[in-house]
């Protein structure tokens, strides 16, 4: 087995998507996902498994599966992302690769348990959760310039940087390229530190998920494998790979709090059958959810089953952070938000006229590393009427 000599290395390396019109080739997304490992140098020639002069490349591919499965998001412009993985590859793709039995992903560290909040820590939340609206009050966007530097592993960990004012944001910007977002879709992201009204809530949430209380705690037992609205079914499909559970509101108070809290900062009725019930994420590595509307497309859609028409907005919050990967990626927008613990979003799908704004198109990048949670609450057109009053125009 030549070229052995060379310590086996992981890269990986992301074949951006076709099929979406317009979608940033520089961003953090992909549908299909390839994994390499640098399993020696070669001796002569090239051919099947060479990469680069004098490497010797095995490689596994696919598309991203549940949690376990190994997936990849690129990195800008398709760069390779050096990991560290361990494992064996798919038989026959080079000589070196034959040996070593089992996919990279069964030789990556399990996914961490979540972290039981200290009682202290714990209390505070719930004092916090109980002192009622002032607690979610919020803050205008700062005046000084956001941090205009692309998303990137050590940028996302610098964190923001000060949000930029701008008559179009409704509150405060985040990630690194919202600025082309309209404000119509009434974006909003926050971060721990800046806006502990949005971290009690994800860190609540994931805390009774975990250890707080028994009803919700169970949600975590009850995670299923992702289904989405297709035609008039509910389907499982290969383009949405997670484990989800809907959180009924009556479950457990807790969740009526939270509806308080996102009624108190979207200024929307977002009580059943205004809204749906939360609905809690997860995505293994290689999790993701490709680039999709959130709001119903067609009449028949099982969305309407709630009779409260269509899916005016989303509010969904991170409940975990990723070491890679996971990003958000609005298509269209060209913007795209790193899984950031506790921050969370909303947009308007619909333009005030009722029709679907095309320029939600959203992605959920795979995960690379890391466990990803998240809560979304889907908010309905009827309730709405007289918060966010129609308009005949389609620009709206
Ligand atoms: O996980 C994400 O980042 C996006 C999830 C999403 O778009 C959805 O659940 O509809
Ligand atoms: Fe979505």
């Amino acid at each position: 087995m030549g070229g052995q000599k060379n310590k086996a290395e992981w890269f990986v390396e992301c074949n951006f998507g076709s099929r979406y019109k317009g979608y940033p080739r520089g961003d953090v997304y992909c549908t299909r996902w390839k994994v390499y490992r640098r399993v020696g140098t070669a001796a002569k020639g090239g051919g099947r498994g060479r990469r680069g002069r004098g490497e010797v490349w095995a490689g596994e591919r696919g598309l991203g599966a549940g949690t376990g499965a190994a997936g990849v998001e690129g990195g800008r412009g398709g760069a390779r992302t050096p990991q560290e993985h361990h494992g064996a590859v798919r038989p026959g793709v080079a000589a070196a690769a034959r040996a070593a039995p089992p996919a990279p992903h069964a030789q990556l560290p399990a996914p961490r348990p979540l972290r039981r909040l200290e009682p202290a820590l714990a209390a505070l939340l719930w004092r916090r959760l109980r002192c009622g609206p002032s607690a979610a009050r919020l803050h205008a966007p700062q005046t000084a310039g956001r941090r205009q530097e692309p998303w990137s592993p050590a940028a996302a960990s610098r964190g923001p940087g000060p949000a930029a004012a701008h008559p179009r944001l409704r509150w405060r910007a985040d990630g690194c390229s919202l600025q082309k977002l309209p404000g119509r879709r009434g974006l909003i992201v926050t971060e721990q530190e800046q806006e502990p009204s949005f971290s009690d809530i994800a860190s609540l949430v994931v805390w009774c998920m975990a250890w707080g209380s028994p009803t919700l705690a169970s949600t975590t037992t009850k995670l299923q494998r992702s289904v989405v609205a297709s035609g008039e079914k509910q389907l499982q499909v290969e383009y949405c790979i997670s484990k989800s559970a809907w959180l009924k509101d009556t479950v457990d108070p807790i969740l009526g709090t939270l509806d308080h809290r996102i009624a108190v900062i979207t200024g929307l009725d977002v009580q059943s059958p205004h809204a749906e019930y939360l609905q809690v994420v997860n995505y293994g590595i290689g999790g993701h959810y490709e680039p999709h509307f959130d709001h119903a497309t067609s009449p028949s859609s099982p969305l309407y089953r709630m009779k409260s028409g269509n899916r005016v907005a989303t509010f969904m919050i991170y409940l975990s952070s990723v070491e890679a990967g996971g990003a958000t990626a609005f298509i269209y927008a060209n913007f795209s938000m790193p899984v950031v613990k506790n921050a969370a979003l909303f947009w308007w799908n619909l333009h005030r006229n009722g029709e679907g704004d095309d320029d939600t198109l959203h992605a959920g990048c795979p995960v690379l590393v890391g466990d990803k949670w998240v809560a979304s609450k889907w908010i309905h057109e009827y309730g709405q009427e007289f918060r966010r009053p129609c308009s005949s125009r389609s620009e709206d």
